[in-house]
């Protein structure tokens, strides 16, 4: 068998103490394949984020393990677990977080810079295509659209080749247009460049994207779909009560 990307074991993350603790996840296994498209959705408050950090490293569980390929990261020292993740994950949040003072070409490379690692620039070269920011590479995120920061964002988060790209809510701030467009560019990363993507949204339309859509009520796994319609994913997110 395959090694996932990234599984979690007998996730569990509370909050709080005693009687005022909260689940936001509670004994969650879940494995990420490789080469996959996979959406999570679910409730406000039922666990996507929460879920999304502790995958991505970015976040602690309070017992079970996190999986990044082989390696068991929840064992890990800081400083251990911030390479690893600059190293082989790659991030888009919902805020695109690039630097106002850079062009888009240097938003884009600049992690693997700080990471001391010269780009590969035929690599490179194939997200600008994919991602369609040709004419705009020079300007810096104050000239772009939210949908073309956007779209560095993702260039940026891809550019190291990651194994895994985690997205929270990377569509929360776009129009309906720009939304249309990075979903796309996700789609395409997974389907030619052989990329692993995961991503939390709130979104029927978006999660409709992915190959798979996992759905989180009170910090457990509830359900899931394959390759599901947009309609699909509203009936199933009405069916929990979201
Ligand atoms: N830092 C924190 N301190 C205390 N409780 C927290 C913290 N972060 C999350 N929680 C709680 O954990 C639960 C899950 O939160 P989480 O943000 O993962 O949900 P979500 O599904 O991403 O929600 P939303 O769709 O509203 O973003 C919620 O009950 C939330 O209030």
């Amino acid at each position: 068998m395959t090694v996932p990307a990234a599984h979690a074991v007998g996730v569990t993350k509370l909050y709080g103490v005693g009687e005022a603790a909260v689940a936001a996840l509670d004994d969650v296994d879940v494995a990420l394949e490789r080469g996959r498209f996979t959406a999570i959705m679910g409730p406000s408050g039922s666990g996507k984020s929460t879920l999304l950090h502790v995958l991505a490293g970015l976040d602690r569980p309070t017992s079970g393990q996190v999986f990044l390929g082989d390696t068991e990261i929840t064992s890990l020292r800081d400083k251990r677990l911030t390479e690893l993740r600059r190293d082989r994950i790659g991030f888009i949040f919902q805020s695109f977080n690039l630097l106002p003072t850079m062009t888009a070409a240097e938003n884009i490379v600049l992690p693997l810079r700080i990471a001391g690692r010269r780009p590969d620039a035929d690599w490179v070269a194939s997200i600008v295509d994919t991602v369609g920011l040709g004419g705009r590479l020079e300007h810096r995120p104050s000239q772009l659209s939210g949908g073309q920061q956007q779209r560095v964002a993702a260039a940026r988060a891809l550019a190291s080749r990651p194994e895994i790209v985690f997205a929270d809510e990377p569509t929360g701030a776009l129009d309906s247009r720009s939304s249309t467009e990075l979903l796309r560019f996700l789609r395409t990363a997974v389907d030619e460049l052989a990329q692993t993507v995961v991503m939390v949204t709130h979104d029927p339309k978006a999660a409709a994207y992915a190959d798979r859509v996992l759905f989180l009520a009170d910090g457990r796994l509830a359900d899931e779909l394959h390759a599901p319609s947009a309609e699909d994913v509203l009936d199933h997110m009405k069916s929990l009560g979201a």
